[in-house]
């Protein structure tokens, strides 16, 4: 495609965002008081919004949970595909309003129909956003917005604030301008456009949170942005947690992912891997099955005392199916034998009882900033897991510490000797390694927030 059909469908959707945008100015409940007046309501209702599916957007969850805890009415704006923890639905603070989700035709991967079909996607998102933010819910004094993505979430979101008077707080789990220079390259126009459309974005807000204080540089330094530019790191909530070695017993029987291998793992003869995953190309889990292969053969030959591993990778998302045919084609050349995948999506408290039971977790996050985190990782310390994960990027340090609680690797090999090392008859290292996930996850997501964006929301002295 020539760089002017790439840009088409991009110029297309500004364009028609800002007609939109003028056409629906005045909404039939709009507010014009000032943010934070005597309107009772008004005063601290926050809304929080995800253009994702709010079952899968963990951070976005315990921003409204944590507001609500502090008495203050939320909305929860977003896609409703997979189900929510009963502490959100049950909540009687916390509205989950959904967005309309995008029809199954505007999603084409065809070349040729994008031109046509991307626009309509933007411009069907926008108005669905739009219609919520504007006339099913309140205005609100605050209104938190995740990004990526920002086009067009940030966008709607921005003017909705302008109009409805509210303050705006950009929550930065990542860039997404890094993310599309993965699948484009970083010189490509549209990574440039899109660099360009999140830092003037960025400019009108009100604050903004970032996952890691490496991403808070990022955004004083290359965004020109100097106020109220506030890290926030993601910290696990409640519902994760250590348990004893009889409970873990029990949620490996209980659990179908691994209750035939219970008895096994009793009795040290196998291992419980687990990895959490979107499954998105920031992932690469060719290297685990690298190291995988490697690791099963030698347990068949040279090492026979390594244990059997079961994997288990939960979550959802694209690039699972290819996955699943990569596994499908090792196995038939019989290069997996010591090695059994399952693959699944568990109820929240399944999740946390699987990590809670398993010996490692592995993260393939690669970053494409170099600046956010993984948010399973801290899932993991939660649980008291210790973490293997990809380590070749500038945050890692901010939440691993290299043989205190998880290990880093760089390859495929690496990670292919580090299990060994950890999984040979689950020696002191991987006791050391718990004993300081443990520690690392006490400190919960309510000791982070509450000092950070309670105070900045003035919910917290
Ligand atoms: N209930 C349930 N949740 C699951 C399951 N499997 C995964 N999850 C959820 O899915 C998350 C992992 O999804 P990813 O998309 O792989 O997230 P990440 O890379 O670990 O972190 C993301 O969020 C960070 C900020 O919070 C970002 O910094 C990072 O870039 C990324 O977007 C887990 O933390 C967990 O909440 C499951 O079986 N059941």
């Amino acid at each position: 495609m020539s760089s002017f059909e790439n840009w088409l469908p991009v110029l297309v959707a500004i364009s028609t965002s800002i007609t939109v945008v003028f056409i629906l100015l005045r909404p039939p409940n709009s507010d014009t008081q000032p943010a934070g007046d005597s309107n009772g309501e008004r005063k601290g209702r926050i809304q929080v919004v995800v253009l994702g599916d709010i079952g899968r957007s963990p951070r976005m969850q315990y921003h409204a949970l944590s507001a609500a805890k502090h008495g203050t009415p939320v909305d929860l704006i977003g896609y409703s595909e997979s189900g929510l923890p009963s502490s959100i639905c049950t909540n009687p603070l916390i509205k989950v309003h959904s967005i309309l989700p995008t029809p199954a035709f505007l999603k084409t991967n065809s070349k040729g129909l994008s031109l046509v079909l991307k626009p309509l996607k933007v411009l069907f998102q926008i108005l669905s956003l739009w219609v919520v933010l504007q006339y099913r819910t309140k205005p609100a004094k605050w209104i938190i917005v995740q990004n990526p993505p920002s086009m067009p979430t940030v966008l709607v979101a921005q003017i909705c604030a302008f109009l409805r008077n509210s303050r705006l707080v950009v929550d930065w789990h990542n860039f997404e301008s890094s993310i599309l220079a993965l699948q484009l390259g970083g010189r490509h126009p549209l990574v440039r456009l899109s660099r360009s459309c999140e830092r003037l974005l960025s400019r009108f807000a009100f604050a903004h949170f970032t996952v890691t204080d490496a991403m808070a540089r990022v955004l004083q330094r290359d965004y020109g942005l100097s106020n109220n530019v506030l890290p926030l790191h993601d910290r696990p909530a409640s519902h994760f947690r250590p348990v004893t070695r009889e409970t873990q017993l029990s949620i490996l029987r209980s659990l179908s992912e691994t209750a035939s291998f219970a008895d096994s793992i009793e009795a040290g003869k196998s291992s419980l891997l687990v990895s959490s995953t979107s499954w998105t190309p920031d992932e690469d889990f060719g290297v685990l099955l690298d190291a995988l292969v490697q690791y099963s053969d030698l347990a068949m030959t040279s090492h026979p005392y390594l244990p059997e591993v079961l994997v288990v990778v939960t979550g959802k998302g694209p690039l699972k199916d290819h996955f699943l045919a990569q596994i499908a084609m090792l196995k038939s050349q019989d290069k997996l034998e010591m090695i059994t995948f399952k693959t699944s999506w568990l109820s929240l408290e399944d999740y946390a009882g699987l990590l809670a039971a398993a010996d490692v977790g592995v993260s393939l996050h690669k970053s494409t900033s170099g600046v956010d985190l993984p948010m399973k990782v801290v899932d993991m310390f939660g649980a008291g897991l210790p973490v293997v994960g990809w380590s070749d990027f500038e945050a890692w340090p901010e939440l691993v510490k290299e043989g205190i609680n998880g290990r880093g690797f760089k390859s495929a090999a690496e990670l292919q000797s580090i299990l060994m090392e950890l999984l040979s008859g689950k020696g002191n290292e991987l006791a050391t390694l718990r004993e300081g996930a443990i520690r690392e996850g006490s400190r919960r997501w309510d000791d982070e927030w509450d000092p950070i964006a309670g105070k900045l929301l003035g919910l917290c002295p």
